[in-house]
């Protein structure tokens, strides 16, 4: 068929697809191709689909951070210790090597992060490894490198191989012109840190992969999220997970923000939970390719507040990151997160007074036990 008709009907094919991202792509395979990195021709595209009806075989990256360790946990009581692998650049710590498969894995080694897939006959990818906002801002052509080249080689990974794709987004996708309270799903999204434009990219490369290759590309933005056991990896909101170590280690906390900062958080485990979620979500139920998930959303003196009810001599006072504040106030202070509520169940358990609990009630114990030994 010659180029420009062939041209013509893959341009007709786009303007009529839904902008909701329902349906399954239509373009005929032979415009398609298998996948950007052209593999031969008669390769099968589905090549693990052998393995739908078993339990998913499992491979996250970057899973050192914050939020890794938690995942690999919950995945593993759902599927089996040994159907989830955990990788990263850096070492793990005993606990982590002995919970189950680890595997060294630097997401900008395309070769490496094939072998792993087709070693490991890995179906479902959830994608962890960036630079978040902080550090990025202090370390760009890293961040572009890990976020955006990074996302590359595990799109076409995920694409050659027909895997499930879970790559995380944030709050920081949006910008200064976004709406802020709430923020929808779609509207304009102009972030001015390098980690928001890697995650605005990462969003539409995902949806672009969906529609051109039919990658099952899914994508939740979350907000900051909350943990007791794991440490953040340099965000903006990184204040509300150490505010809890120091009002249980020193009685006071120094905050990094203004104390009228209102941004939307959320506790790990609803995190987690609702990344399980979206990916069992049947296909037909996804109306769109990226949510926004949505829990509680407060200030820093809301957040001390909630505290002094547990810590009656806590103190809070402020010494302000320009860099932090910037980018704080550049971002949603509520998602509206409805979509997700409607087409996958999505709830929320934890609320303030149940997340500051939670927190406490986890390093007050800590301590305990150090003060014991
Ligand atoms: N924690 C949050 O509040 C939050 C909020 C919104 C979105 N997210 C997203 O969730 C994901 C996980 O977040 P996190 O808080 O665990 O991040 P983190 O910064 O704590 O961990 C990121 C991990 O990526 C690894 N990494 C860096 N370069 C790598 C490379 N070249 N190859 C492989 N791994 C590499 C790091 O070693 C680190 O362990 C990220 O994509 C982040 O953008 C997190
Ligand atoms: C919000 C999120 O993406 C991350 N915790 C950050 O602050 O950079």
């Amino acid at each position: 068929m010659p180029i420009v008709k062939m041209l013509r009907q893959v341009a007709s094919w786009m303007l009529r697809s839904p902008a909701c991202g329902c349906q399954p792509p239509s373009l005929p395979r032979r415009f398609l191709g298998t996948s950007p990195r052209q593999l031969p021709a008669d390769a099968s595209f589905h090549s693990t689909s052998f393995a739908e009806a078993d339990q998913p075989r499992v491979l996250i990256t970057g899973g050192l951070g914050q939020l890794g360790v938690g995942l690999a946990s919950l995945l593993r009581k759902q599927f089996g210790k040994d159907n989830v692998i955990l990788s990263d650049i850096r070492k793990p710590p005993e606990h982590v090597f002995l919970s189950g498969p680890f595997i060294y894995s630097d997401i900008l080694d395309y070769k490496n992060l094939r072998e792993i897939v087709v070693n490991n006959r890995v179906t479902w990818l959830f994608h962890y490894s960036a630079l978040l906002s902080a550090v990025g801002e202090a370390n760009v052509s890293l961040a572009r490198a890990v976020n955006i080249t990074g996302l590359h080689n595990v799109l076409d990974v995920a694409a050659e191989h027909g895997l499930r794709l879970f790559v995380p987004s944030t709050i920081g996708a949006f910008g200064p012109t976004s709406p802020r309270n709430p923020t929808p799903d779609l509207c304009i999204q102009r972030p001015r840190t390098i980690y928001g434009v890697s995650k605005v990219h990462a969003e539409l490369m995902g949806e672009y992969y969906y529609y051109r290759y039919g990658l099952d590309f899914r994508c939740l933005r979350y907000p900051g999220i909350i943990s007791a056991d794991s440490q953040p990896g340099g965000g903006t909101t990184d204040y509300a997970v150490q505010i809890f170590h120091d009002a249980v280690k020193n009685g006071r906390f120094e905050c990094n923000l203004n104390p009228d900062t209102r941004l939307p958080m959320m506790y790990i485990d609803d995190c987690l939970r609702a990344t399980l979620e979206v990916m069992e979500a049947p296909a037909e139920a996804l109306s769109m390719r990226t949510y926004n998930v949505n829990a509680m959303s407060f200030t820093p003196a809301e957040l001390a507040q909630e505290v002094l009810k547990h810590v009656p001599e806590f103190q809070i006072t402020y010494n302000v990151d320009s860099v932090r504040q910037a980018i704080a106030d550049s971002w949603p202070m509520n998602l509206d997160d409805s979509s997700a509520r409607k087409d996958w169940g999505w709830k929320h358990d934890f609320d303030l007074p149940e997340l500051v609990t939670m927190m406490l009630n986890f390093h007050g114990a800590q301590s305990r036990v150090a003060q014991a030994n």
